[in-house]
């Protein structure tokens, strides 16, 4: 398999990419690869640059140094956004939007080709990423009526009603409830089950745990563990408790205790 062949290339490949926010530089230097089928977590302490990477991936926040390519495509070659679905980080979205929770998730569909009026496939995909989040009952109630944890869950159905190839979410589990964090861990087992990829900002791993083929950890800015997923922190990261994850068959990266504080 070599990259530039485009049906086996990383779906993602950042490459020396920097990024300043308010004069501050907030990337320097980040080389992040998600493969065809991957499930990446992007783990770091608050402030660490995980919003701004994924942000910078889905053109809201621009590069000023370095390259991005999608599915094969350099940057600004790529056009066929509608293989990727972004879900933002809650605060950023939803509140005070006056839509149905149905008109929220079909917003998902709509392509800068076919602006008005969704097709049978369109309806089916909806109902369905509805159904996946558990939320098919409250399609029809105003998106600001609904709790927090259940706007992050129209939100990501939005998302998967595009049923995209590549699933980039900003910390999904954020306000929500455990119960549904298990659903939306279902629901992101069957994304992998699809070969699809996705890259996830999560502050811990919970019940994703068991789905992360490989966790990239920023800090300050910098790339600082790309491999197993790091293990929890509190016992775990105690001193003198450093050790090799036992997932990490094919890459053996030592863990630092504590990778995350
Ligand atoms: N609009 C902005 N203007 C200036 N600085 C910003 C802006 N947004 C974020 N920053 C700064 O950029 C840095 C990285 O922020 P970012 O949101 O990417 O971090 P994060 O790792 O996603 O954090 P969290 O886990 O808290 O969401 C932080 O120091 C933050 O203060």
């Amino acid at each position: 398999m070599t990259d530039t062949d485009i049906s086996t290339a990383p779906v993602v490949r950042l490459t020396g990419g920097t990024a300043a926010l308010g004069g501050r530089p907030v990337l320097r230097g980040v080389d992040l690869k998600v493969g065809p089928g991957e499930v990446v977590a992007l783990l770091g302490a608050n402030g660490s640059g995980k919003s701004t990477l994924v942000r910078t991936l889905v053109g809201l926040v621009p590069l000023t140094g370095g390259s991005i390519d999608l599915f094969g495509t350099p940057y600004a070659k790529f056009k066929d956004w509608s293989r990727i679905g972004y879900v933002p980080q809650r605060t950023t979205a939803a509140a005070g939007v006056p839509a149905s929770v149905r008109e929220v998730v079909a917003s998902g569909r709509l392509t800068r080709r076919r602006m008005f009026g969704l097709s049978r496939e369109d309806r089916a995909a909806v109902d369905e990423a509805l159904t996946a989040v558990g939320m098919l009952d409250r399609a029809g109630d105003g998106i600001a009526n609904l709790s927090g944890g259940q706007q992050q869950r129209v939100l990501i159905a939005r998302a998967l009603a595009r049923r995209p190839d590549l699933l980039i979410m900003d910390e999904p589990m954020a306000g929500v409830d455990l119960a549904n964090q298990e659903i939306l861990a279902e629901t992101l087992r069957r994304q992998q089950e699809e070969g699809r990829s996705v890259l996830l900002v999560l502050h811990e791993l919970g019940p994703l745990e068991p789905l992360i083929d490989r966790a990239v950890v920023l800090r300050d800015g910098c790339v600082c563990h790309d491999g197993a997923p790091p293990p929890a922190t509190g016992q775990h990261a105690l001193p003198g408790h450093d050790h090799v994850h036992p997932h990490a068959d094919d890459h053996h990266h030592r863990v630092t205790p504590g990778l995350l504080s």
